[in-house]
């Protein structure tokens, strides 16, 4: 006779991502969860961007167990949540998940967590407790924080400030600060990147990004113009890899294309996006992701958004908010030209969003919690 009682099972869970910044953010995670003995995940891409999410997990050596089809042509949001909420709800019907994973807050992890919640399936959010405190900025994403982490049992806060909104919202229970899988990716990655320009000597390199929907229209122009100005010094070369969305894409090339010390580029693999903050003495942009990142590189933030949801980085010092009036940018961007000593000090690497040690964090506490499941259902 077995003296042991037999192994419990493992804990089925469908990690569900759509797009290149949650791909990146949940490499690690999808790490660390097929090291654990008791859980057994799943990767679901969404097809939200099917090809960008396909190149970022080939940078982890991983490809997608399940693909959803991609979004049908025709951007409302209404259509791609719909479209998300069902095709999601399929791939949970299908594979029966004892826990479905999502991160941040896409279009993606919003759907992603309704199905779930709708299916009666558990939900694990990975960057949890992130407020702006405002519904319209960033837009539609501070609504979809907010409603993933009402629905989720699991909330991993990638910092202590971003755990005290969910104290607040629903007091201590399920919440762990575990850093931000991002700092993770950063150790992760299996290829050292290039930065894909020559810049000349003893010129300063300002890299540029922004794609949010917020800016999309009149403050993308404003932003365009800013970086306009900022070419017409001698002493700096601006590279901007651009989002592959035609809002983005065609305001920004609009204006910029063709200027001298100007590099528009498209999109670039994820190492040599770290490549290249490691190697800029600036970074503008209002990619959230980035203002995580740039820090640990030890490349000074300016943040192209009315209000930010990581106050952790302009507290420790690193980011300015800036905001999209090409007069603000302007000033922001100038004074920390001109000023060696106060870049230097921005430019000192620091890790105000943990020490890439997030993701086995989450699957330590995910085994916890299907552990105490076993035993509660035994
Ligand atoms: C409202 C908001 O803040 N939401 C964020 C949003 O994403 P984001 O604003 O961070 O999005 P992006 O800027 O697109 O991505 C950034 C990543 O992409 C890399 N990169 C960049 C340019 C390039 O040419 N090649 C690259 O590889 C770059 O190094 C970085 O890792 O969704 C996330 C997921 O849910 C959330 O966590 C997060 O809150």
């Amino acid at each position: 006779m077995n003296a042991f009682p037999p192994p419990l099972p493992g804990c089925r869970i469908l990690v569900v991502f759509g797009t290149r910044p949650e791909a990146i953010k949940m490499m690690p995670v999808l790490a660390a969860l097929r090291d654990h003995p008791r859980l057994r995940p799943t990767a679901c891409a969404t097809g939200q961007h099917p090809a960008l999410v396909a190149d970022v997990m080939a940078e982890f050596g991983e490809r997608p167990e399940i693909e959803l089809g991609a979004l049908p042509p025709g951007r409302g949001l209404p259509l791609l949540t719909g479209y998300l909420l069902t095709s999601v709800a399929s791939a949970i019907a299908a594979a029966r998940p004892d826990l479905v994973l999502v991160q941040g807050d896409t279009l993606s992890a919003f759907a992603a967590a309704l199905a779930a919640h709708q299916a009666g399936v558990p939900v694990g959010h990975v960057e949890a407790g992130l407020r702006s405190g405002d519904l319209a900025n960033p837009w539609p994403e501070e609504f979809h924080r907010v409603a993933i982490d009402a629905m989720a049992v699991l909330r991993f806060a990638p910092t202590e400030q971003a755990a005290a909104h969910l104290r607040t919202e629903y007091g201590s229970g399920q919440v762990l600060v575990t850093g931000n899988t991002g700092i993770d990716a950063l150790f992760r990655a299996r290829r050292t990147g290039v930065v894909p320009v020559a810049i000349a000597p003893g010129r300063r390199l300002l890299l540029v990004t922004a794609h949010r929907r917020e800016n999309w229209g009149a403050p993308l122009l404003r932003i365009a113009e800013a970086v306009a100005a900022l070419a017409q010094r001698e002493d700096v070369e601006i590279v901007w890899p651009l989002h592959p969305n035609p809002a983005v894409r065609d305001a920004v090339t609009g204006r910029l294309a063709g200027l001298p010390r100007v590099h528009l580029l498209g999109a670039l693999p994820y190492c040599d996006s770290v490549a290249l903050m490691r190697a800029a003495s600036l970074l503008l942009t209002d990619s959230g992701g980035m203002q995580e990142e740039a820090p640990a590189l030890g490349c000074p933030v300016l943040v192209l958004r009315e209000v930010t949801e990581r106050p952790e980085v302009v507290e420790a010092g690193a980011a300015e908010v800036v905001g999209t009036s090409t007069e603000g940018i302007l000033a922001a961007a100038r004074a920390l030209l001109e000023d060696p000593v106060r870049l230097a000090a921005m430019s000192r690497p620091i890790f105000p969003f943990g020490d890439g040690r997030a993701s086995e964090r989450i699957a330590s506490a995910i085994g916890a919690w299907w552990e105490a499941r076993c035993s509660a259902s035994a």
